[in-house]
């Protein structure tokens, strides 16, 4: 069995905010089982206060990792989202620090897209706003504003792996799919690229949002955009918060100009479930309001568990990097018969040279080497023959200058 630098006993993994048993089965075949599970997730102090002892932690979209969490983290060997966003995460305080992150890409975009198809067909109906009536024993038996689906536009904002789910699940059932993405693609089916948001906005009866949180997508959809979109048409964003100016959603909808929203998620969002939840968007009736839920079905986060738990054994045992969203990808073969060296430092000339006189100045049969760079980091591996004295060789090579992390795994068979 592959032993680490440290034994497995006594690699200590935190996983918050529920991570599915999938993740602790896994990790358990996996031999670690010094693993923590908490159902909520931890702000920045309750962070700082026990990243220090933390080797791998796991999260999903709630808990926030800032530079100040990375620059505390000084066991800290590997981070997994059990979603697919990582913008909670400092990607680059994680580079900085040497940390991989790695996520789930797919493994809830199927729930996602099923969420928005009932969503529209929700929102084009009423229903909700019909069914809160019934519940308080109220009777509106009324064609207003309710539509077919069949043959009305919906406009998908992020034609990615969310969205273009959507488009084939909308065109089943009669839709018009019109998409826009800053990224040229493919389109599916008879769906349409529109050439600009405003474009989009002003042909849909529905408009959907499946961009990721950037700089770009902040506040994406605020006043004008809402203007510019048709009167009477709806918004469903299961994206991200950010990407919708909330308050200018709720005018234009006491307004009447926007008739229907559905929003999973918003700039701030209770921490646990016990806090209240803020929103302008309380009260108005024709808003569908979900608890972050896009991603939440059993068959998803069972999936989500068990593929980055995977992942982070993979690195944690292999020194594997497939999959990482901030780091040099590097797939790696099991280490069988050697010792292995993982070096993660800055990209600058002569960091490799050094690295290579580590093993060179003692003697060593180097069986392999991998290696892979970005501008800014690099990640070599260097397999071993024979005796080493590990610790003595490890330490060495954190003394090279520029080093960002390096620990060794023992041969996997000896
Ligand atoms: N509500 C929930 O529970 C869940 C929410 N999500 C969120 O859904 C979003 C989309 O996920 P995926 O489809 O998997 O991502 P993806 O990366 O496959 O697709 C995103 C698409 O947006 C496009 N894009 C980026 N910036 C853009 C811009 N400024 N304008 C137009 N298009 C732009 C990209 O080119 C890409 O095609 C993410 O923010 C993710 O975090 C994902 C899963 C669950
Ligand atoms: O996968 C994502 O990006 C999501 O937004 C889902 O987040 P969650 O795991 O439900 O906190």
């Amino acid at each position: 069995m592959t032993k680490l630098s440290l034994s497995k006993d006594k690699i200590n993994i935190l996983l918050l905010e529920g991570v599915h048993d999938n993740a602790i089965d896994e990790l358990a075949r996996g031999g670690y089982a010094s693993v923590e599970r908490l159902p909520r997730a931890l702000d920045e102090d309750e962070l700082l206060e026990r990243i220090g002892s933390v080797h791998i932690l796991g999260i999903r979209s709630r808990t926030h990792l800032t530079a100040k969490v990375f620059e505390e983290a000084a066991k800290l060997i590997t981070v997994g989202c059990f979603c697919i966003g990582t913008n909670q995460v400092d990607l680059k305080a994680a580079r900085r620090t040497g940390v991989p992150v790695f996520n789930a890409p797919y493994s809830n975009t199927r729930s996602v897209a099923e969420l928005v198809i009932g969503e529209i067909i929700m929102l084009m109906r009423g229903i909700f706003e019909k069914s809160q009536l019934v519940h308080g024993g109220g009777w509106m038996k009324s064609a207003k504003d309710s539509y077919e689906i069949r043959g009305k536009t919906l406009g998908i904002v992020g034609y990615g792996h969310i969205g273009t789910q959507v488009s084939i699940l909308a065109e089943a059932m009669g839709m018009q799919v019109r998409f826009y993405d800053v990224v040229r693609k493919l389109a599916l089916g008879n769906a349409r690229a529109c050439d600009s948001l405003e474009e989009l906005l002003s042909v849909s009866d529905v408009v959907t949002l499946h961009v990721p949180d950037t700089p770009q997508t902040r506040n994406m959809i605020g006043e004008r955009e809402l203007a510019a979109m048709k009167k009477g048409s709806h918004l469903i964003n299961a994206a991200r918060g950010q990407v919708v100016d909330i308050e200018a959603l709720a005018a234009a909808m006491n307004s009447g100009h926007v008739l229907g929203a559905a929003i999973d998620v918003f700039p701030v969002e209770p921490g646990s479930d016990k806090e209240e939840f803020q929103s302008a968007l309380r009260g108005i009736k024709t808003a569908i309001l979900t608890p972050h839920i896009g991603g939440s079905t059993m068959e998803a986060q069972a999936n989500i568990g068990t593929e980055v738990a995977q992942k982070l054994l993979e690195y944690s045992d292999n020194g594997s990097t497939v999959g990482a969203v901030n780091f040099p990808q590097v797939a790696l073969p099991v280490q069988a018969g050697c010792t292995r060296f993982l070096h993660v430092h800055e990209n600058r000339p002569g960091i490799l040279r050094k690295v290579n006189e580590v093993f060179s100045g003692r003697d060593l049969n180097i069986a392999a080497q991998y290696l892979q760079t970005d501008p800014e980091l690099g990640y070599v591996v260097v397999d071993v023959n024979g005796d080493v004295e590990e610790l003595e060789v490890v330490n060495d090579l954190r003394a090279i200058e520029g080093t960002l992390k390096a620990r060794f795994l023992f041969p996997a068979h000896q």
